[in-house]
């Protein structure tokens, strides 16, 4: 995109720089009115009597929401419509044409996997149904997506992370690994060139255990990365050491919370997830500035979510306080992110306006940070926005 720094930047132009959005709770980035999509036809028939209009229930703006309330809004709320894989995937859909009509070139979906029971829907089947949907979206995509027309393309390529809850045991983490391992991106289990080039220096390739069980991969798996989310309060991090370490070396990439209360940031906590060499760290709000240091040399890329963080007082002091301002010093990359556009009704463009306006950053730099953004992509391909 030819940019000058004299242009002011508008709406016009956020939605129509490309943009890679790597940090979106599928859960949390569906729109109140597709919910109400789902509540509808239920509340006709009787069911979810006691759930209010999405509409109405989910108010996007400030004050809605804070740490406490925040979370139940999922078990409680969005879980109960969204209950079924019917349900699981069209949601999906709509999720990915949402983040596609605001500009969005590469998109990192992460979710869950959860089961409903009475519905019938297993872990596994929630998240075959997921993938199968990105599998669609991406043979939808690649009509517009070949090597040569990369810069012009204007499809989005999908690709999914699978989340551990804190609330989860170690063997539940470690059965998000195997689901993680199965629907796997076939790339990304291949060494890097970089591995390559240093293994070769080494005199040895890095390998998989060939000892170790691995679920058998799955034909067209989408997976390329592991996350830790989940209520900041709950949950003792250092019993998924052994799920974190599994999937590295798998080949799959991490991403992590972290620090995003002053509850969840102790030294032990921070030492624990900087052992698991996360390649990206998600919010990183309230670092103490020994652990600050650690994460300033060795440059996990960033996933900071302005609207998310300033909207459920995580930060204090408004978008011009924003911790943003402090990374940005750092040479860390930064991937700016919506978190759950669904809640907070701020898509992707729009976050970047703010860090524009609040940040006083023209064209040219935000240009820079969706790049940077796309380069701390797990993605398996080369992304070029
Ligand atoms: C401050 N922001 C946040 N911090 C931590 N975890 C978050 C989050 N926003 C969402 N989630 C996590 O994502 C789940 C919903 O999406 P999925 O059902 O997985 O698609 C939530 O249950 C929560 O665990």
């Amino acid at each position: 995109m030819a940019t000058t720094d004299n242009d002011a930047v508008d709406e016009d132009f956020v939605r129509a720089l490309p943009k890679a959005e790597l940090h979106a709770h599928l859960s949390g980035s569906i729109s109140p009115l597709v919910l109400q999509e789902l509540w509808k036809p239920k509340r006709a028939s009787g069911q979810c009597l006691e759930l209010e209009d999405p509409l109405t229930a989910i108010r996007q703006g400030e004050g809605f929401v804070d740490v406490i309330s925040f979370f139940p809004l999922f078990d409680r709320y969005i879980y109960t419509l969204v209950d079924d894989v019917q349900a699981v995937e069209y949601v999906t859909g709509r999720v990915l044409q949402d983040f596609k009509d605001d500009g969005v070139g590469y998109l990192e979906l992460r979710t869950t996997p959860r089961e409903h029971v009475a519905s019938g829907m297993t872990k596994e089947a929630y998240v075959a149904a997921v993938n199968r949907k990105l599998r669609q979206w991406n043979e939808s995509q690649a009509l517009h997506d070949s090597k040569d027309s990369v810069a012009q393309h204007t499809g989005m390529v999908a690709r999914l992370l699978l989340s551990i809850d804190r609330r989860m045991t170690a063997e539940q983490a470690d059965a998000v690994v195997d689901l993680a391992i199965k629907y796997m991106y076939p790339a990304m289990g291949l060494p890097s060139e970089a591995e390559d080039d240093e293994a070769d220096e080494k005199g040895g390739r890095p390998t998989v255990d060939l000892n170790e069980s691995r679920p058998v991969p799955v034909e067209n798996g989408f997976v390329v990365g592991l996350d830790l989310c989940g209520n900041p309060l709950k949950g003792d991090v250092s019993i998924f050491t052994p799920a974190f370490k599994r999937a590295k070396r798998h080949g799959l990439g991490i991403t992590i919370h972290t620090a995003e209360v002053p509850q969840s940031s102790t030294s032990a906590e921070l030492s624990t997830i900087l052992s698991w060499a996360p390649d990206r760290l998600g919010h990183v709000i309230n670092v103490p500035q020994e652990h600050f240091k650690i994460i300033e040399e060795r440059k996990p890329a960033l996933e900071l979510c302005l609207s998310c963080n300033v909207l459920t007082g995580l930060t204090s002091g408004g978008f011009a306080k924003h911790h943003f301002g402090q990374w940005c010093k750092t040479d860390c990359a930064i991937a700016l992110s919506t978190d759950d556009v669904g809640i907070f009704g701020s898509p992707l463009s729009h976050e970047y306006l703010l860090a524009a306006k609040h940040f006083d950053l023209p064209r040219a730099a935000l240009v820079e940070l969706s790049k940077s953004a796309a380069r701390a992509s797990f993605g398996g391909r080369p992304v070029q926005l």
